[in-house]
């Protein structure tokens, strides 16, 4: 442009060439007023970049969310202060007055409670990704080392990794299949320790004998050992088994706490009740525990088609790594190790002694259920985990089970990665996500009568507890789904059916059906407030002894 300009001037009006004064001054002249053209160009492009911003982010920032609707919160404590010793049941209580999405301040973390069957849906299936993720409590921060565990990972790689290696390697029906010696010969051994405990009329606490059979079946599974009961244990081996039960314990009661600035971050360092302080001490122990296991296992390393346990399994994975760079780490072999046992033991426990509570209260579903093994199974052999498929009413009852008790009451919490709207109300990025089956399962409009103990329902219904039915997700459903769901159904049924089958139960004196004590606790499960204890002999002796 500006040489443009100068050939017009070389022709101007004057018709003669110009001095080089002239033309230095005319240049000059030009480029000023050229330059404050382009600096009014530039300002102009600058103050429409400015208002541009504005608008895309200053105000789309400040424009407030449509939430869902919920209870006013209170500074600093946001909505906690309505939640009591039973949340699910609060939130149900919140969710009936609110709606089936409602919006929860939790001190000063954003949450919205999901208490319907279709807006499960919605979160757990059609925006399954954008929901995947989980929130960093104080214990997956702390024991589980900034959640290098399945159960914590946040979505991403470590997550993959972890879960792709349940799926193709741990979890597969081939891998169960090995080790279903170990699931009859631990409870026939429970079975026997049962009838024991409760020769001469003795009661017989049925939580500690389920909570030993999970636990040893699923040591046994990782890394071939027993650490639970008082039977069966090597004498060798007593002080590495208390050590490590006092481990699990102290896992379990600092996990199922409530830690407030899990709520108000800014409370972290003041670390109220000393909970952090205390994972930290149960970190160190657990590492140096399971850190000498690994070592032990990688001591006697197999190939990976040999391998008789699932540390075995993850060490082959490990020294198949590419490039010399190992595919999962030892905090990693230990964290998956810490799902297993947190997330497999009392679960799987705690459902089955839900489920004898209930043959207890209603002994007409006791009696059909031992006349369907009786007709499948007869009385001269225990039951068989082939039998299963064919125990359609055992199938009923465990399901009714799971719907009037459930196990884990809201699933896991789930973590959104972006800004998303869900049935028309945003739900802005880091929303955590609390599913609340309890409200599910009690809702008249899902479950005609909810509150009866009808496993008919179940007959002849489509309804499963895969993922795919959102009335009845005990397991969740989506790529957070539970990856050992196969093994608890195992678990679950074939301790149910073959308690009910070799050993005669029945209540204390002075406790009817009627007033069998079905109050729940809260922690990281909801088991019975009161440990189930009954009367116990055997019925096909032969079997058993
Ligand atoms: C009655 C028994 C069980 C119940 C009711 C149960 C329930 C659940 C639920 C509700 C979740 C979270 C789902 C979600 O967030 O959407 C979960 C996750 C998980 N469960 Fe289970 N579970 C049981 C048994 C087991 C067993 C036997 C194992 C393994 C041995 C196991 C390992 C896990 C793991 C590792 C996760 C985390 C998955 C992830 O975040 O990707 N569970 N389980």
């Amino acid at each position: 442009m500006l040489v443009k300009d100068v050939v017009q001037l070389r022709g101007s009006s004057r018709g003669e060439e110009m001095s080089v004064v002239d033309l230095k001054q005319r240049l000059a002249c030009v480029w000023l007023s050229v330059s404050s053209t382009l600096q009014f160009s530039i300002g102009i492009a600058i103050l429409w970049a400015l208002v541009v911003l504005y608008i895309t982010k200053f105000t789309k920032g400040s424009k407030k969310p449509r939430l869902p609707p919920g209870p006013p919160a209170w500074p600093v404590v946001g909505s906690l202060h309505l939640l009591g010793q039973l949340p699910h049941r609060d939130m149900k209580d919140l969710a009936d007055k609110y709606g089936p999405l409602m919006s929860l301040r939790l001190g000063s973390v954003q949450a919205v409670v999901v208490s319907s069957p279709e807006i499960a849906r919605q979160f757990l299936k059609d925006q399954d990704q954008a929901f995947a993720s989980r929130p960093l409590f104080s214990g997956p921060e702390i024991f589980n080392h900034k959640a290098q565990n399945l159960a914590w990972a946040p979505y991403g790689p470590t997550w993959r990794l972890l879960r792709k290696i349940c799926t193709v390697e741990l979890f597969t029906a081939k891998r169960l299949k090995q080790f279903q010696n170990i699931r009859q010969e631990e409870l026939l051994s429970t079975i026997q320790n049962i009838l024991e405990s409760g020769r001469g009329g003795k009661l017989v606490n049925m939580d500690e004998h389920m909570g030993s059979l999970t636990g040893n079946n699923i040591t046994r599974m990782l890394f071939h050992r027993r650490y639970f009961g008082s039977k069966g244990i090597p004498i060798t081996a007593l002080g590495e088994a208390k050590e490590f039960q006092h481990i699990i314990r102290e896992l379990f009661r600092i996990g199922g706490a409530f830690i407030v600035s899990d709520y108000i971050p800014w409370l972290k360092r003041l670390d109220l009740g000393g909970w952090r302080a205390q994972l930290k001490k149960i970190q160190v122990k657990y590492d140096a525990f399971v850190g000498n296991l690994i070592d032990e296992h990688r001591r006697n390393a197999k190939p990976l088609a040999e391998s008789e346990n699932f540390v075995d399994v993850l060490l082959s994975i490990q020294n198949s790594g590419v490039d010399g760079r190992p595919t999962i780490t030892d905090v990693q072999i230990g964290q998956l190790i810490a799902d297993m046992i947190l997330g497999g033991t009392d679960t799987s426990s705690v459902a089955m002694v839900w489920t004898l509570t209930a043959l207890m209260k209603y002994p007409e579903v006791r009696r059909k259920l031992r006349e369907e093994v009786d007709s499948v199974v007869g009385t001269e052999r225990l039951v068989d985990e082939s039998d299963l498929p064919q125990l359609k009413y055992l199938q009923a009852v465990v399901r009714e089970s799971f719907r009037c008790h459930p196990v884990g009451a809201f699933l896991l919490p789930h973590e959104s990665l972006c800004d998303t709207v869900v049935a028309g109300y945003d739900i802005p990025r880091n929303t955590r996500i609390f599913v609340n089956l309890f409200a599910i399962y009690n809702d008249p409009q899902v479950w005609q009568n909810p509150q009866a103990f009808r496993p008919e329902r179940f007959l002849n219904s489509f309804v499963d507890v895969k993922g795919a039915h959102f009335e009845l997700i005990p397991f969740g459903s989506g790529r957070r789904m539970c990856p050992g769901i196969n093994l608890a159904l195992l678990f679950i049924e074939l301790t149910v059916a073959q308690l009910i089958h070799t050993c005669d139960f029945s209540l204390p004196p002075g406790v009817s059906p009627e007033t069998v004590d079905t109050r729940e606790s809260y922690g990281l499960t909801t088991p019975r407030a009161t440990p189930l204890q009954l009367l116990v002999s055997p019925r096909l002796p032969s079997l058993v002894s």
